[in-house]
């Protein structure tokens, strides 16, 4: 059986050997309870698939449910009804073989890079030795052979994102969450970060769910880009993104005609649940 790492490198290896990796989203709908004992309906009916090795972009109105429908894909939350499927089984806990990436770094303070890197891998009984080996091997690919001694404190934002990647990929996950990952940093780093993550993915090839308000980003990244709609979230369209891959330099993909073209379509579509939300959150009326 082929390693992650032989994955082929096309859009969407839809193989048998991959199946595992498909994230089936049906009719998800999440309730909460309000402090004051109401039931606030923050996702109806969400529903979309994420083919195995597809990178899918999720864009939406602030609070519109996109963080929820993560935590259900990730098994740290139960949907009110619906279903969430990875690999044709129903997901009712923390789902093996997932990795994360959010806005703020997951990173533990007290350990060194290395010590960050690696924890994954000891975690999963990798002898230290071989997990040390690995997390060397990942520190390079990000950029970082060198700093492996340094603590995330005395490492710039964007370095700590590299660690952060590092610490995802270097399980080799078949499906990788990322809910903004590079929405703190500023817009030469985001960009110089976006390319390195579409190589190294490009390596391993995971399914990702990516969530974020930079359309432009969204485009430059996925094969797909779910748009959604303000609260409670559904799904308002599915847009394919057939620019080729490897995409190289995500800040001169933005020049192409067909991103322009494909951004100016989904934005057309996304303005509108943008509009509604700013409304409803200024007290204005739709
Ligand atoms: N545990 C909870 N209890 C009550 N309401 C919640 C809870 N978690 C989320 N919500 C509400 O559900 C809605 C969706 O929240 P969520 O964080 O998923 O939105 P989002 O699209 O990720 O937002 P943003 O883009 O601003 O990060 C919001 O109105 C939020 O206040």
């Amino acid at each position: 059986m082929a390693s992650r790492n032989d994955v082929a490198t096309g859009p969407g290896p839809d193989t048998a050997e991959h199946a595992d990796a498909r994230i089936e989203i049906s009719g998800l709908t999440k309730r909460f309870l309000t402090p004051a004992g109401e039931v606030f309906t923050a996702l109806q009916g969400v529903s979309f698939t994420v083919e195995p090795g597809r990178f899918c972009a999720v864009v939406g109105p602030t609070g519109c449910g996109k963080s929820t429908t993560l935590s259900m894909v990730s098994g740290l939350d139960r949907p009110s009804e619906g279903s969430v499927k990875v690999g044709g089984r129903e997901v009712d806990g923390i789902t093996e073989g997932v990795s994360f990436m959010f806005q703020t770094d997951a990173l533990l303070p007290w350990k060194t890079v290395l010590g960050n890197v690696l924890m994954g891998p000891v975690f999963r009984g990798t002898p230290k030795q071989q997990a040390q080996a690995s997390a060397r091997d990942w520190l390079r690919r990000v950029g970082l052979a060198g700093f492996e001694d340094r603590y995330p404190h005395q490492l710039s934002g964007g370095m700590r994102k590299r660690v952060a990647m590092a610490a995802a990929l270097i399980n080799e996950p078949k499906i990788l969450i990322m809910d903004e990952p590079f929405g703190a940093l500023d817009v030469q780093t985001k960009a110089i970060m976006s390319t390195e993550l579409l190589s190294l993915w490009e390596q391993i090839r995971p399914s990702v769910i990516f969530i974020t308000h930079d359309l432009d980003e969204a485009v430059a990244l996925a094969d797909q880009v779910v748009v959604m709609t303000s609260g409670p979230g559904s799904v308002k369209a599915v847009f394919d993104i057939d620019l080729p891959r490897p995409r190289g330099s995500v800040q001169e993909i933005r020049f192409q005609p067909r991103f322009i073209e494909l951004q100016h379509r989904i934005w057309d579509t996304l303005r509108e649940e943008v509009e509604r939300a700013y409304a409803l959150t200024a007290g204005g009326t739709e």
